[in-house]
C-alpha cells in the first residue's frame, strides 16, 4: 500500500519528523485531539485496527471493502443489530444508530446530483456567498455551462455592520448550548454580516468549486455567533431530503433503541415515543469535503431540541468519523463511514456529544460512482473523485415549542 521510495513518502516523513520535534506544551492534548492527530497523519499512516467498520460484516460489500484500501474491524466495541431493521446500536453510546449501506447506489447518485444541482443555489447560502457574488443559477450549474466564466468578489458595503471571520477551518467558538430557557436571549443577540474578503480576486467557477465547503439547509445559520438567525426566515427542507430523513426515522423501532437507556432526558421526558409522528427536519447543512479537508471536534448545540434525531448521510469518498462524549476528554470511537452509510445521533447522551471528521480517505470513491450510468454523470464523477458529501439534517424546535420569531 505504501511505497517508501516515493517522493510523497519522503516528504511526509520529513514533515512528520519536524512536527514531532516542536511539540508545544500548551497545545490541546485532550483524548479527542490525540485521536484526531492519529487519523490526520500521513506518516506514519493511521492504524485502522480499532476503527469500527460494519461494512466488513456484509458479504455483499466485500469487493467495495477490498477496493476501498482502508478497512477497520466489525467488533472493536459491542454492537447490537436491531431485530426490526438493518440498523445497529452501540450500548456504549446510547442514541447512536448506524445504518450501513442504507442508500442504494442509485439513490446515492441522485443525492449527489441534488446536492450540487438543486441545493447549491439561491436562496440557500454557501460558504462562498460571503466573499463572491455567485451566479443565480448556482455555482455548479454555472460551471457546467461555462467553466471559465468569471465570478466576481462581493464588494464591501460601507454602510453595513460586519464581523470578521478568520480564514481556514471552522473556528473553535464554544457557543452557549441553546435551550427553551435561553432561546429568547440567544434570538436577540445581534448577528451582523460576515466581512467579505478584501483580497478576493475574480475567479472562475472551476477554480471556486473545490473551495465550496457547505450549503445551508432550512433555517439560516449564523457562523459568526454559531446560532440560528431566525430573522432571515425559513426555507422549507427540500422534499427529496425531507422524505429520506422521515423514512429513516420511521423505519427505526425507537423502543428497541432506547430500552436500556437510563440517561437524563430533560424537561420533555423520553420524547422518542412519538418521533415517528413528531420528527420534522427544519435545518441542516450539506458539507462538501475535498480529501485534504477535516472537520474539527465540535458539538451541534445550536438547536433548541437536544434530543431529536440528527440524520447524517455519507456520499462519495469514505471518512473517519470520531464520536466522543460530553467533553474533549472522552476518548472517541473511530467509525469508518462509506458512501451510502447513514448515522443517526439522537437522545441526550449522543446528540450533544463531541464528534468530528479528522480524515477523508483518498481514492475511496466506490466503483458504482465511477461507472457512466447515464449520459450526464461525467462531471459529477470527476468532481466526486476527490470529494465526500455529507448531508446533515436536524430539527431545531422540540414538539410543541412555537416561539414568536418576529
Ligand atoms: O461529515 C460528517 O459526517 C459530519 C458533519 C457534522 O458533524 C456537521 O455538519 O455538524
Ligand atoms: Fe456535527
Amino acid at each position: 500500500m505504501i511505497n517508501s521510495s516515493s517522493q510523497a513518502y519522503k516528504k511526509a516523513r520529513r514533515q512528520y519528523l519536524k512536527s514531532t520535534k516542536s511539540r508545544d506544551s500548551n497545545a490541546d492534548w485532550s483524548a479527542f485531539r490525540i485521536s484526531e492527530k492519529h487519523f490526520k497523519s500521513k506518516f506514519p499512516p493511521p492504524d485502522f485496527t480499532f476503527v469500527l467498520d460494519l461494512a466488513t460484516l456484509d458479504d455483499a460489500r466485500a469487493a467495495e471493502v477490498a477496493a476501498g484500501v482502508w478497512a477497520g474491524s466489525p467488533d472493536v466495541v459491542p454492537t447490537r443489530q436491531l431485530a426490526s431493521s438493518k440498523a445497529y446500536v452501540l450500548p456504549s453510546i446510547p442514541g447512536l444508530v448506524l445504518l450501513p449501506a442504507f442508500l442504494t447506489p442509485e439513490r446515492q447518485r441522485e443525492l449527489v446530483k441534488w446536492s450540487l444541482v438543486e441545493h447549491c443555489r439561491p436562496p440557500n447560502e454557501t460558504n462562498l456567498d460571503t466573499h463572491y457574488l455567485l451566479p443565480d443559477q448556482g455555482l455548479w450549474n454555472a460551471f457546467l455551462q461555462e467553466r471559465s466564466a468569471l465570478v466576481h468578489p462581493r464588494p464591501i458595503d460601507v454602510n453595513a455592520e460586519y464581523i470578521k471571520q478568520e480564514p481556514g477551518p471552522r473556528q473553535l467558538v464554544d457557543n452557549i448550548p441553546a435551550s427553551r430557557i435561553n432561546f429568547e436571549s440567544i434570538h436577540s443577540i445581534s448577528k451582523p454580516l460576515l466581512l467579505p474578503s478584501v483580497s478576493a480576486q475574480p475567479s472562475t467557477s472551476a477554480n471556486l468549486l473545490p473551495r465550496l465547503r457547505w450549503a445551508n439547509i432550512g433555517w439560516f445559520y449564523h457562523w459568526g455567533t454559531k446560532h440560528y438567525d431566525f430573522s432571515k426566515g425559513k426555507i422549507p427542507v427540500h422534499e427529496t431530503v425531507r422524505q429520506v430523513c422521515k423514512e429513516i426515522i420511521k423505519l427505526i423501532d425507537w423502543n428497541e433503541v432506547f430500552e436500556s437507556d437510563t440517561s437524563e432526558w430533560g424537561p420533555s421526558g423520553p420524547d422518542w415515543v412519538d418521533w415517528h409522528d413528531s420528527y420534522e427536519p427544519d435545518a441542516g447543512i450539506v458539507n462538501f469535503y475535498q480529501t485534504k479537508d477535516t472537520l474539527m471536534a465540535h458539538v451541534d448545540r445550536s438547536e433548541v431540541c437536544a434530543t431529536s434525531p440528527l440524520v447524517s448521510i455519507s456520499l462519495g469518498n469514505s471518512a473517519v468519523f470520531l464520536i466522543g462524549g460530553p467533553t474533549r476528554d472522552t476518548k472517541p470511537l473511530p467509525i469508518l463511514l462509506r458512501s451510502g452509510d447513514v448515522v443517526i445521533m439522537s437522545g441526550p447522551a449522543c446528540r450533544r456529544s463531541y464528534h468530528g471528521i479528522p480524515r477523508i480517505l483518498e481514492n475511496t470513491l466506490p466503483s458504482y460512482m465511477k461507472e457512466m450510468t447515464d449520459d450526464g454523470w461525467a462531471p459529477f464523477r470527476a468532481y466526486m473523485e476527490s470529494t465526500r458529501i455529507n448531508i446533515n439534517v436536524r430539527q431545531v424546535f422540540p414538539k410543541g415549542f412555537t416561539p414568536a420569531l418576529a
